[in-house]
């Protein structure tokens, strides 16, 4: 039995405090340890505000200080669409029979059936559903269908096993979207108790976001 590793992708334009809390306690609910993705061109929304520099720039100002969370770049290393099933599949290479858990908030969780070659995904990593309040959640047909036999209850299973789960995980429900923070921040606003400290350490990190 080996400590699983979880992988929390995302576009991070900003990365704020709902993303760094669920991924917290995921990692402590599983035991994990978890890995920041930054997606280079995310495959089904527009292109960020923040280039792939920046984004990491404030990955890693938000990520000091601790050693739970770590960031992985390799999405920004490839050209081409970041279609999260190949990121998998070359982790299970390098992981052998560790545990692989993707985390997704409920939102994304619901469109994954949109996702290039989705049911694939169970053969490579477990899933953990990550509350999230105040978005459109309605899981459809097609995916409950495809979920029903691997939703389980007990995080037992995603350490003993490598892949094929589904599990809701209970995180504290934060309202926080980069959706928000950006709209704030174009307003000339300050969000600062919705994003990590550090974002807050060089003035010119949120520049991106700030009207000219
Ligand atoms: N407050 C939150 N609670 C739970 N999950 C979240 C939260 N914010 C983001 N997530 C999840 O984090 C992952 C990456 O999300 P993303 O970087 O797109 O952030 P976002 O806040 O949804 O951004 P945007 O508003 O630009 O769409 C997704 O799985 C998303 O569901
Ligand atoms: O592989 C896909 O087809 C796919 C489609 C949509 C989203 N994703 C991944 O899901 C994660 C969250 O995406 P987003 O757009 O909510 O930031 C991020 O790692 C994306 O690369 C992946």
């Amino acid at each position: 039995m080996s400590r699983p590793l979880a992988i929390f992708g995302g576009t991070f334009d900003p990365i704020h405090l709902g993303h760094l809390s669920v991924a917290w306690e995921a990692s402590e609910l599983l035991d994990a340890e978890v890995r920041l993705m930054p997606a280079s061109v995310p495959p089904h929304r527009p292109s960020p505000l923040a280039n792939a520099q920046q984004r990491v720039a404030m990955l890693k100002a938000a990520l000091q200080k601790q050693s739970r969370l770590t960031l992985d770049t390799r999405e920004l290393e490839r050209s081409g669409p970041s279609y999260t099933i190949d990121t998998l599949a070359e982790l299970r290479k390098e992981e052998g029979d560790r545990p692989l858990v993707l985390l997704l908030g409920a939102d994304a969780f619901a469109g994954l059936p949109s996702w290039h070659r989705w049911r694939e995904l169970f053969d490579v990593a477990h899933i953990g559903v990550l509350s999230r309040p105040g978005v459109d959640v309605a899981w459809s047909d097609e995916l409950l269908t495809a979920i029903g036999p691997r939703l389980i209850d007990d995080a037992s299973a995603l350490r003993v096993l490598p892949t094929g789960k589904v599990m809701e995980l209970s995180v504290t429900p934060l309202e926080i979207s980069a959706t928000r923070v950006r709209e704030l921040l174009a307003e000339g606003r300050d969000p600062r108790y919705l994003l990590p400290c550090g974002l807050f350490d060089d003035p010119s990190i949120l520049a991106p976001y700030r009207k000219a």
